[in-house]
């Protein structure tokens, strides 16, 4: 099973192509996790700093020409070192420019986890979907169907966030019912959670990794609006210090996954 300890004592540095608006955000949440951040932008490094991790994200949220190409050059030594891939397709439905990038994305790379709220992911698996930019937006689609699409037609690990987390392979499901509706208040909330799931699946490897740390990463956003019941920026900092601090007894006490 996936502990704390381990996470804190294999302390993976996870590489990030980040966007521009979330950076600091994402590798705190990286840090308090147990995780050792590293975001980079210059394409000559990129082999170089693939080699030294051992998980990447790719945050597709404010991408150009050149950070695509910095996405595709990691992410082929990771495939070739068995480095697991996470990847955020952020507002994929909003412009075809992002569609195009994840598509060029999806050529070169296999990715281990794709990571996106219900618009995202429903845009993948081809479902009809009213996503608001960054935002899941609304759509009657089952999120269950849909996750479970869109890791058949990607052949990888699906985490569709949202009120209720589903994570599956395409055969296998779960659904985390742990959260806060601050989380959704806060911008990057997705993206934390992106590196969290990196720092999983870099420490131990499997579907079950990947589910206790969705719940973890809920379970600790739950910690800080109980403190913080009327104060969504407080919640956010008491955010990191939850993840901090968060003990295995914790999540055990709190987790409500069950498989659908
Ligand atoms: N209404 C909610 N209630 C409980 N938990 C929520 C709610 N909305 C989001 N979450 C939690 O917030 C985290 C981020 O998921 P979300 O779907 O908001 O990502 P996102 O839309 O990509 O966010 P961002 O683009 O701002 O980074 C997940 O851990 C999810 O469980
Ligand atoms: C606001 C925003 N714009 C591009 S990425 C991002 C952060 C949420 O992913
Ligand atoms: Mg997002």
């Amino acid at each position: 099973m996936l502990t704390i300890k381990s996470i804190r004592e294999t302390n993976p540095v996870i590489l990030n192509v980040a966007n521009m608006v979330t950076p600091q955000h994402v590798a705190d949440a990286i840090n308090f996790y147990g995780g050792s951040p590293i975001m980079f932008t210059d394409e000559r490094e990129a082999a170089g700093l693939t080699n030294i991790s051992s998980g990447v994200v790719f945050n597709m949220g404010s991408t150009n020409e050149a950070t695509l190409r910095n996405v595709i050059a990691s992410g082929k030594v990771a495939n070739k070192r068995g480095i697991p891939v996470v990847i955020d397709p952020v507002a994929i439905g909003a412009t075809e420019l992002r569609q195009d990038n994840f598509a060029r994305a999806a050529e070169a790379v296999a990715f281990d986890v794709i990571r996106g709220n219900a618009g995202e992911i429903a845009y993948l698996a081809n479902v009809n979907w009213q996503a608001n930019g960054i935002d899941a937006g609304n759509g009657d689609g089952d999120v269950v169907a849909i996750a479970k699409k869109a890791a058949h037609r990607y052949h990888c690990w699906v985490v569709l966030s949202g009120v209720k987390d589903i994570v599956t392979d395409g055969e296998t499901t779960y659904c985390v019912d742990n959260g806060h509706p601050y989380f959704q208040t806060n911008v990057g909330s997705g993206d934390m959670l992106d590196g969290i799931l990196a720092t999983a699946i870099a420490t131990e490897h499997g579907l079950k990794a990947l589910v206790r740390a969705t719940a973890t990463f809920s379970i600790a956003g739950e910690l800080a609006g109980e403190k913080y019941p009327n104060q969504p920026a407080s919640f956010f900092v008491e955010l990191y210090n939850q993840l901090a601090t968060i003990t295995d007894e914790v999540i055990d006490t709190r987790m409500k996954i069950h498989q659908v």
